[in-house]
């Protein structure tokens, strides 16, 4: 039966990171609108308000999957944005009240992160959104306070890759080369990575094995494939 009583104080967003080989992505929802400076177009993360009886995943796997088609993924919640700010746009505030048909002051809202591969096809089905992977370095002004939800997932995958590691190859393909575990690197951590030293230590990796696979019609050099074994990386960090 589907649910149709929101609770209208409480939302879910989900902050879905990939990676295209050189920049970070982050997955967003175009959303379009009147207001007072006329119609406009902008975007924000894919979320929205919760049903009376849902639980708060069940909300998050729900909005995702409706509004990009995107499900059998893995979502972490890692924070909860409450500020009573957060709505006061005045953009914010006619969206809330044509989408939601009522008058809303304060909405919480409850994050989830994932990195996920890039190749997955985006085909959300709500009325008026289009998903997008977008270059994270030139995302604007989101929606709501969603550009604070993005800077505070990517500081939680920080982290958790510090800690482990293999959260990256989430995002890479299954077959990847050197150059794009530090271009990942790189662009995760916002910093330049030393390519003697990187390389150094991707070859001492015991769980990164090559492939007898190399790129093809590269205009420089075919760079050697590589896979990460994760029950290697399991077995040697227990
Ligand atoms: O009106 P919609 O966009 O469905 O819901 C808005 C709420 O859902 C979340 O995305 C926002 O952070 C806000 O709290």
């Amino acid at each position: 039966m589907q649910e149709t009583s929101l609770y209208p104080h409480v939302s879910v967003d989900c902050a879905i990171f990939g990676f295209d080989g050189e920049q970070l992505k982050i997955l967003l929802i175009t959303r379009t609108g009147e207001s007072e400076e006329g119609r406009y177009s902008d975007m924000k993360l894919p979320g929205s308000v919760i049903y009376e009886s849902e639980n708060l995943d069940d909300a998050a796997y729900r909005v995702l999957y409706e509004l990009t088609g995107i499900k059998n993924i893995y979502l972490q919640q890692f924070r909860s944005f409450g500020s009573p700010d957060r709505t006061k746009h005045p953009r914010d505030i006619v969206w809330l009240e044509n989408a939601i048909h009522m008058k809303i002051g304060r909405i919480i809202t409850v994050a989830y992160v994932a990195l996920i591969k890039i190749n997955q096809k985006l085909r959300g089905f709500a009325d008026g959104y289009e998903a997008h992977w977008c270059n994270l370095s030139e995302i604007g002004q989101l929606a709501f306070d969603h550009n604070e939800v993005v800077e505070g997932a990517l500081n939680y995958v920080r982290k958790k890759i510090e800690e482990d590691p293999t959260g990256m190859y989430e995002l890479l393909p299954k077959k990847f080369t050197e150059a794009e575990l530090r271009n990942l690197h790189e662009v995760i951590f916002g910093e330049k990575v030393d390519i003697r030293n990187f390389h150094k230590k991707f070859i001492s990796l015991n769980y990164i094995i090559p492939l007898e696979e190399k790129q093809q019609n590269v205009a420089h050099r075919a760079a050697r494939y590589y896979r990460f074994d994760k029950i290697i990386y399991n077995k040697s960090h227990r």
